[in-house]
C-alpha cells in the first residue's frame, strides 16, 4: 500500500511538472508562432485587420529555410509578399574579378570608349541581366518588339497619308472615305504601340532599379568581417546607390529604345526612299548623314563628365540636407540655423553654377543640332524630292504607292493632267513624311549620342561604388579560434599596435578640374584607387599607433577598465577588440577572441554572442520599440527564437524601463526614438540590449554617462550576474569597483600603458570609500574657502581699527 502510495505520488509530480512544462511552453511560444500563423493566413486572405498590419509592419521579413527572406509589404490594407534570396557570397567572390580599381588614367574622364563598354558590360552581365533567361530580358524582347511594330506602322501611315491626299486631289469622295477608315483603324495599333512602348520602357527601369539596389545592398551591408559600409569610405554614398542608380536604370532603359528605334527607322525609310530616289538620291542621303554626324560629334561638350560632375555636387547638397535634419536639435540648441543656411546655400550655389553652366552649354549645342538636323535635313530632304519630279518626266518614276496594275493602264487610270498631279502629290507626301520621319530618326539618334555621354558618366560612377566595395581588403585582423585550449574563452591580444588605419581606401577625393569656359569651374572626380590593397591598411605614415605592443589575456569574469585622457586611443582599442580596425603592425600583431555562440553556452535557443559593443552614442533603429531592445536581432529571428515579452520587460524593469510601453502606446510603437527618447533613457535601452543579448564579453564605451550613478551600479551587478564580462572604458573613477584589471593608456605621446589589478573586491571598496571620502572633502572646500574669506575680512578689518587709532587719539587730542 505504501509502494503503491509512494508510486502515485511520483505520478503525480510527474504529471504536475509535465503540466508546468506545457503552460510555461504554450506561455513562450503563444506569442511568436501564433503571430505567424495569424499572418500568413491573413497574408493568403489577402485582407487584413488594423491590428494585422500593424503586426505585419512589425514582422517586415519572414525568413525561409534555404536563407531567402519574404519581405512582408502592406498596401491599402492588403498584404503582398515579394520573395528576396540574398546574393550568395560566391556570386561576389566570383564578380570581383570583373570589378577591378580603376587607375587614374584608365579611370580618367568618362567618355565612350573602351573604358565605358567594359564597365557598361560588367554591371550589365554581371549584375542587370546575369541570366539570358530572366524577366529583363523578356521585357527587352517585348520592347523590341513594340519598338520595331512602331516603325513598320510609321511606313504604314506614311503611305496611306499619300493615299488619302491623293484621292482628296482625284476628288475620289469613296477613295477618301475608306482611306479616312484606315487612318483610324491604324492609329490604334500605332497609339497602343506607344503607350506600351512607354510602359515596358519604364518598367525596364525599374527592374534595373531593382537588381541594381538588392546587389548593391547585399554588397554594401555586409556583416563581420568584411563590414564595408563602416569601410567603404566613399562620400555621399547615398547619393550613389539611391539616385545614381535609378538615374542610371532610366538613362539605360532610354537609351535602348531611343537607339534601336531610330535605326531601324533609318534603315526602313531609307530603304523605302530610296525605291523613289534612286542610287543617286540614296547616295547623297547617306552622304548627308556622314556630313551630320561629323559637325554634331565635333560640337558635342562632354556631357558623360558633365553628368558625373553633377550626380556627385547633388550628392554633397543632398548629405548636407540630411546632416541638418539628423542634428535638427544640437544645431537648434547653438541657434546655427543662420551658419547651416550659409553652408547648405554654398553647396546649393555651387550645384546651380554647374546646373546652368550645363545649360549655357546646351544653348550652343542645340542651336546647332536644330539647325543640322530640322532644317539642313528638310532641306535636303527637299531636293532629294524635287530630283525624280523636276528631272524625271516618266511617270513611272514618280510614285512608291502606284501599284504595277496602275502603271498596266488598269482602272482608274487615265493619262489626264489631274491624275499626273494627284500621283506627283501622292509620292511627295508620302516621301515627305518619310523624310521628315527620318529626320526625326535622325535628331534622335543624334540625342542619343549625347544620352550616351551622359550614361557614361553615370556608369563610372556606379562602376566606382562597386570596384570600391569589391576592392576592399579583407578584414581577417580577429581570428575567432584560439591557439591555447587554456585561452579558449578568453580575448587575447599579443604585441598588437593600435592606431587609426590608413585612409584613402576608395575615396575618390582626387580631384580634377575642368573648365567648362566662361565662369565655371567644376571638380570631376577622378578615382584614383590603386592605394587600395591589402597593405593599406599596415602601417600608416600620417598615424602613429595610438598604442604600442598590447599583449593581454583577458578571461571570462575577469573585468576590464581602460582609462586615460581624452583622446588616447581608449575607443581604438575598442575598435581593435571588435574587429572594426586591424592591428596597426599587420600580422606581426594577433587578436583573438572567442566564437560567437558555443555549443555549451546556448540557453534555451539563443547562442551568446562572443562580443558586444555599446558605443558612446546611443544608436536607435528605424522602427517599433520592440526593435529597440532585441537590436540588431530582426522580428522574425525574436519571434522563432522562443523568447516573450515578459523576459523583454524584465529587462526593461532592470534598466528602469519599465514605463515606456505604457507611455509609448506599446511594444508595436513606431517612432523616431532618437528624439522620442532622452538622453539617459537611450543609454539605459542600449545596456538593455546588452542583457537580452547576454554577450560573454560586452565592451562598455562611456555608455553610462548620462545614467544615474546608483543605476549606474545596479545595471553593472546585473551584468555580472548574468555572466557578463565587461570591458569598460570609462573616465570615471567610482566604476573601478566593478573591475578586477586595470588598463591605462599614458597619453602622453609614448604610446605606453600600464596593465594592473585593481585588488580584492575588500580594496576595490575601500577604494570606493577613499573616494567617496575624497568627494565628500571636496564639497567642503566652498564652505572652506567661505571662512577662509571671513576670517579675511576680520583680520583686515582688525588691521584697519589699529592703525585707525593712533589718528583718533590725535583727533581726540586736537
Ligand atoms: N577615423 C578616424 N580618423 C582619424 N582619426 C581618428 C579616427 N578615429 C579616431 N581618430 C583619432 O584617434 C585618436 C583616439 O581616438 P579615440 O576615439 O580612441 O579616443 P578616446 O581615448 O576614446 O577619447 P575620448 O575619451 O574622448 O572618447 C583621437 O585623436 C582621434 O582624433
Amino acid at each position: 500500500m505504501h509502494v503503491f502510495s509512494k508510486y502515485a505520488d511520483r505520478r503525480s509530480s510527474i504529471l504536475l511538472v509535465a503540466a508546468t512544462l506545457l503552460v510555461l511552453r504554450s506561455r513562450i511560444y503563444t506569442f511568436p508562432r501564433d503571430l505567424i500563423a495569424r499572418l500568413t493566413f491573413a497574408a493568403r486572405r489577402g485582407q487584413l485587420t488594423d491590428d494585422e498590419l500593424a503586426e505585419a509592419l512589425q514582422q517586415v521579413y519572414t525568413e525561409e529555410k534555404d536563407g531567402s527572406k519574404t519581405l512582408l509589404v502592406s498596401y491599402r490594407n492588403r498584404l503582398s509578399k515579394v520573395p528576396i534570396r540574398p546574393t550568395p557570397l560566391k556570386k561576389f567572390q566570383e564578380d570581383k574579378k570583373y570589378f577591378p580599381l580603376l587607375t587614374a588614367s584608365s579611370q580618367a574622364k568618362p567618355n565612350v570608349d573602351r573604358s565605358f563598354v567594359r564597365q557598361l558590360r560588367a554591371i550589365l552581365f554581371r549584375i542587370a541581366f546575369p541570366k539570358l533567361r530572366s524577366k529583363e530580358t523578356l521585357i527587352v524582347l517585348l520592347h523590341s518588339f513594340f519598338l520595331v511594330l512602331r516603325t513598320v506602322l510609321s511606313v504604314g501611315v506614311a503611305r496611306l497619308d499619300g493615299v488619302i491626299v491623293r484621292d482628296l486631289i482625284r476628288a475620289d469622295g469613296k477613295g477618301f472615305l475608306k482611306g479616312l477608315a484606315l487612318w483610324f483603324l491604324l492609329a490604334i495599333p500605332s497609339t497602343y504601340t506607344n503607350s506600351m512602348i512607354r510602359h515596358l520602357q519604364s518598367k525596364l527601369s525599374l527592374r534595373l532599379r531593382s537588381r541594381l539596389t538588392r546587389y548593391i545592398n547585399d554588397l554594401y551591408l555586409s556583416s563581420a568581417p568584411d563590414l564595408r559600409y563602416y569601410r567603404s569610405g566613399l562620400d555621399g554614398i547615398d547619393q550613389y546607390i539611391t539616385a545614381d542608380v535609378d538615374a542610371w536604370g532610366e538613362a539605360l532603359s532610354g537609351l535602348y529604345g531611343n537607339l534601336l528605334k531610330p535605326s531601324l527607322d533609318m534603315v526602313l525609310f531609307t530603304s523605302q526612299l530610296s525605291r523613289t530616289l534612286g542610287v543617286r538620291g540614296t547616295v547623297l542621303l547617306f552622304c548627308n548623314y556622314y556630313a551630320t554626324v561629323t559637325i554634331l560629334r565635333a560640337v558635342t561638350p562632354a556631357f558623360g563628365k558633365l553628368a558625373a560632375a553633377e550626380a556627385r555636387l547633388e550628392g554633397e547638397y543632398r548629405a548636407g540636407v540630411g546632416r541638418v535634419g539628423r542634428e535638427s536639435e544640437e544645431v537648434a540648441f547653438y541657434n546655427g540655423g543662420a551658419r547651416e543656411k550659409a553652408i547648405l546655400s554654398r553647396v546649393y550655389q555651387t550645384l546651380m553654377n554647374h546646373v546652368d553652366s550645363i545649360y549655357k552649354i546646351r544653348i550652343g549645342y542645340e542651336w546647332i543640332e536644330d539647325y543640322v538636323i530640322k532644317y539642313l535635313w528638310s532641306a535636303a530632304g527637299y531636293g532629294l524630292i524635287a530630283v525624280p519630279l523636276l528631272f524625271t518626266r516618266r511617270r513611272r518614276t514618280l510614285g512608291v504607292q502606284t501599284s504595277e496594275a496602275e502603271r498596266q493602264g488598269g482602272p482608274g487610270v487615265t493619262e489626264e493632267p489631274d491624275d499626273a498631279v494627284a500621283g506627283r502629290t501622292e509620292t511627295y507626301i508620302s516621301n515627305r513624311r518619310l523624310l521628315l520621319s527620318l529626320a526625326d530618326a535622325g535628331g534622335r539618334l543624334m540625342y542619343a549620342y549625347k544620352d550616351l555621354l551622359e550614361l557614361a558618366g553615370l556608369t563610372a560612377r556606379l562602376y566606382t561604388l562597386l570596384s570600391t566595395l569589391h576592392s576592399l581588403p579583407p578584414l581577417s585582423s580577429v581570428s575567432s579560434t584560439d591557439s591555447a585550449p587554456e585561452n579558449a574563452d578568453a580575448i587575447v591580444l599579443s604585441h598588437v599596435d593600435i592606431g587609426v588605419p590608413a585612409s584613402g581606401a576608395g575615396h575618390p577625393h582626387d580631384e580634377d578640374e575642368i573648365s567648362l569656359g566662361g565662369d565655371a569651374i567644376v571638380d570631376i572626380e577622378e578615382v584614383a584607387l590603386q592605394s587600395l590593397d591589402s597593405t593599406s591598411v599596415g602601417g600608416n605614415a600620417q598615424h602613429p599607433p595610438l598604442v604600442r605592443d598590447l599583449s593581454m589575456v583577458l578571461k571570462q569574469g575577469e573585468h576590464l577598465m581602460i582609462t586615460g585622457s581624452n583622446g588616447v586611443g581608449k575607443t581604438s582599442v575598442a575598435r581593435v577588440l571588435a574587429g572594426l580596425w586591424p592591428p596597426q603592425n599587420g600580422s606581426a600583431g594577433t587578436v583573438s577572441r572567442p566564437k560567437d555562440g558555443d555549443a555549451e553556452d546556448t540557453s534555451a535557443s539563443c547562442p551568446r554572442k562572443a562580443v558586444f559593443v555599446v558605443p558612446q552614442r546611443a544608436y536607435m533603429v528605424a522602427g517599433t520599440l520592440l526593435d529597440q531592445v532585441i537590436y540588431p536581432e530582426s522580428f522574425a529571428e525574436f519571434a522563432t527564437s522562443g523568447r516573450s515579452l515578459t523576459e523583454l520587460e524584465e529587462i526593461l524593469k532592470m534598466v528602469h524601463l519599465a514605463y515606456l510601453p505604457a507611455r509609448e502606446g506599446g511594444w508595436r510603437a513606431r517612432k523616431e526614438w532618437r528624439d522620442v527618447l532622452s538622453g539617459g533613457e537611450k543609454q539605459r535601452m542600449a545596456m538593455a540590449r546588452v542583457f537580452y543579448h547576454r554577450p560573454k564579453f560586452a565592451i562598455l564605451d562611456e555608455c553610462t554617462s548620462a545614467v544615474s550613478s546608483d543605476v549606474e551600479g545596479r545595471m553593472y551587478e546585473h551584468a555580472k550576474t548574468l555572466g557578463i564580462t565587461l570591458i569598460t572604458i570609462s573616465l570615471r573613477p567610482s566604476l573601478m569597483k566593478y573591475h578586477t584589471q586595470l588598463l591605462t593608456l599614458a597619453g602622453d605621446g609614448s604610446a605606453r600603458w600600464t596593465l594592473s589589478r585593481v585588488g580584492t573586491p575588500e580594496e576595490r571598496m575601500g577604494i570606493d570609500r577613499e573616494i567617496a571620502a575624497l568627494e565628500s572633502k571636496l564639497a567642503e572646500v566652498g564652505k572652506w574657502e567661505q571662512r577662509v574669506q571671513e576670517l579675511d575680512g576680520l583680520l583686515s578689518a582688525q588691521e584697519s581699527m589699529d592703525n585707525a587709532g593712533p589718528a583718533d587719539e590725535d583727533a581726540v587730542v586736537v
